[in-house]
């Protein structure tokens, strides 16, 4: 199944799209049932007490034929119907009309002595907050402790954001149809589904392809073919040179892990620039990796004039005001990859056209911005269509468009945008990768990628990939210093995967 994420309305067009093309909708929710059917049956034993719940929607049909194909399994199923039976319409009524068994209200159903719920009772059509009968409906499930196979999305997430709107069934397993929603990958939504078994009902690639708009789980194979290999002809200066900025003599440790990360992710050389007092701080703790003083803007204008510094990272210890802020805009005008991280996005606070004007100055170089929650607050604290935008994906997406940099949302969810509008969601991050550092590690390998002359896009995506995967392998007890010793092996599985 393709790494291509739908959209609620997306999701709607590839049904219509495909029902157009001769496939009855009749037909697709029947698949539909048939994999929620498969999903519950490898979960409970034939005889098992299943409880259906349907919503008024298609959702709730998809309940109509997975209650229908239990029963015939020989499962005990009960089956309850938000709403009235004679508002059902279309292809739901169709599949009601199969199931001959007695209907309860939701109201005189006892959740707790069902073996196992099915939740069809909303998904794509989710169009406002649960109240009333609904919601005291999701709060019983949420109470009975009971395992939920969700059908779609667990009712109550939107789809396109993974917000909970007013309470939503906490599921255990998810059953998803033709490709995962962002609400799959998005937080909270990702936590409510459990695990997600994404279902293909006849819907084709070709389809998803023309209603699916450029947003992505990410993963490999979004990127993997842009990883750079080092060559045997290849020497250290193809492989790029980057540049760290230092902080003062009290916070240089957050560029050394960025520098550190850098060197592992593959640049040829990497060197801190660290201001004349904290020169003595950073050799101390300095063997691979070059050292040069630079004192303020001008400092860092002329060691720009080497050209071999293909790519600059600042940010990480930098300090929060105009002198970082003097740096980022020398950095802009000399047409280098950059990395803008922490405190050089915060000394931009409520500032995004002036950052929007150093990305242009870059131009046709890639930057990548890659700001925290807060960091991204601040940012674009006066861009009204990025901070009011409904999803993270949106408010990535936007923060791109508005910026023209690569845009890295960070987060257990971190969403990766690109101003074309290319999006990723990232979903391999363990919660021990929220370590004091990890953010700086994290600038420090897209800086190494860039180097390596990967695209923005793609270096942000997969250094945010590799992040991940290399807290994942190292395990719990995780301090951002051992992220970059890990990298080697995420590297070798990622080139083991090219040969
Ligand atoms: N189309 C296809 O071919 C296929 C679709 N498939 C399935 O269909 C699902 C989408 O179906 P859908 O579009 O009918 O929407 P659905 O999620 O059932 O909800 C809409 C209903 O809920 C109601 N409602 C909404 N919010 C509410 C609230 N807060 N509180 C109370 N009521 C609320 C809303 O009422 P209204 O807003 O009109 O008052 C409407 O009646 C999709 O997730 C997949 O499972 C598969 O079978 C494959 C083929
Ligand atoms: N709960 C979490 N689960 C997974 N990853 C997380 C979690 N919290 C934070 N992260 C990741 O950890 C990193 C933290 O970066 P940042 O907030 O800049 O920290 P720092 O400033 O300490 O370096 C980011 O890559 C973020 O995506
Ligand atoms: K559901």
């Amino acid at each position: 199944m393709g790494l291509e994420l739908l959209l609620n309305a997306e999701m709607r067009r590839a049904d219509a799209m495909t029902i157009a093309d001769g496939t009855p909708g009749r037909t697709l929710m029947e698949r539909a049932g048939a994999a929620v059917t498969a999903a519950v049956a490898r979960r409970c034993a034939a005889g098992e007490r299943v409880l259906v719940l349907c919503g008024p929607g298609n959702n709730g049909g998809d309940g109509f034929v997975a209650a229908r194909l239990l029963a015939a399994r020989g499962h005990q199923v009960s089956l309850a119907l938000l709403g009235d039976g004679a508002a059902l319409r279309g292809d739901a009524a169709l599949a009601a009309a199969e199931w001959t068994g007695p209907v309860a209200a939701p109201g005189s159903v006892a959740v707790e002595a069902a073996g196992l719920i099915v939740d069809a009772l909303f998904g794509t059509g989710l169009g406002r907050d649960l109240d009333g009968e609904a919601l005291a409906l999701v709060e019983r499930i949420n109470a009975s402790g009971r395992r939920v196979v969700a059908v779609d999305i667990p009712s109550g997430i939107n789809g396109d954001s993974g917000a909970v709107c007013g309470a939503a069934v906490r599921a255990t397993h998810t059953v998803t149809f033709a490709r995962r929603k962002p609400a799959h990958l998005l937080l909270p939504g990702r936590v409510y589904c459990g695990t997600v078994e994404v279902a293909d009902i006849g819907i084709t690639d070709a389809t998803v392809a023309a209603c699916a708009s450029d947003a992505f789980a990410n993963a490999p194979p979004l990127w993997r073919g842009h990883i750079p290999v080092p060559s045997i002809e290849g020497h250290k200066y193809k492989r790029g040179h980057a540049l760290v900025v230092s902080g003062g003599p009290t916070a240089t440790g957050a560029a050394r892990l960025a520098a550190r990360a850098a060197l592992r992710a593959g640049a040829g050389l990497v060197t801190v620039a660290s201001p004349p007092d904290a020169v003595m701080v950073n050799a101390a703790h300095l063997t691979a990796i070059m050292l040069r003083p630079m004192e303020g803007a001008a400092g860092l204008a002329r060691l720009l004039d080497d050209r071999r510094f293909n790519v600059l990272l600042i940010g990480p210890g930098a300090g929060v005001g105009q002198a970082t802020a003097d740096l980022v805009a020398i950095a802009g005008g000399r047409q280098r990859s950059l990395v803008l991280d922490a405190d050089a996005l915060t000394s931009f606070a409520g500032n995004a056209a002036g950052l929007r004007q150093v990305v242009a100055s870059c131009h046709p170089a890639a930057v990548i911005l890659t700001p925290h929650g807060g960091e991204f607050a601040a940012l674009f604290k006066a861009e009204d269509e990025v901070v009011r935008a409904p999803t993270k994906l949106d408010q990535a997406r936007r923060a791109a468009a508005v910026t023209g940099a690569v845009v890295v949302l960070k987060g257990a969810d971190t969403v990766i945008a690109a101003p074309d509008g290319r999006a990723a969601i990232n979903e391999n991050a363990p919660a021990w990768l929220g370590t004091a550092g990890s953010g700086d590690v994290l600038a420090g390998i897209a800086a190494g990628l860039l180097a390596q002359g990967m695209n923005g896009f793609e270096a942000a995506a997969a250094a945010v990939w590799m992040h991940g995967e290399a807290a994942t392998m190292f395990g719990p007890g995780l301090i951002s210093e051992d992220l970059a010793e890990v990298l080697p092996k995420v590297l070798s599985r990622l080139m083991g995967a090219t040969a």
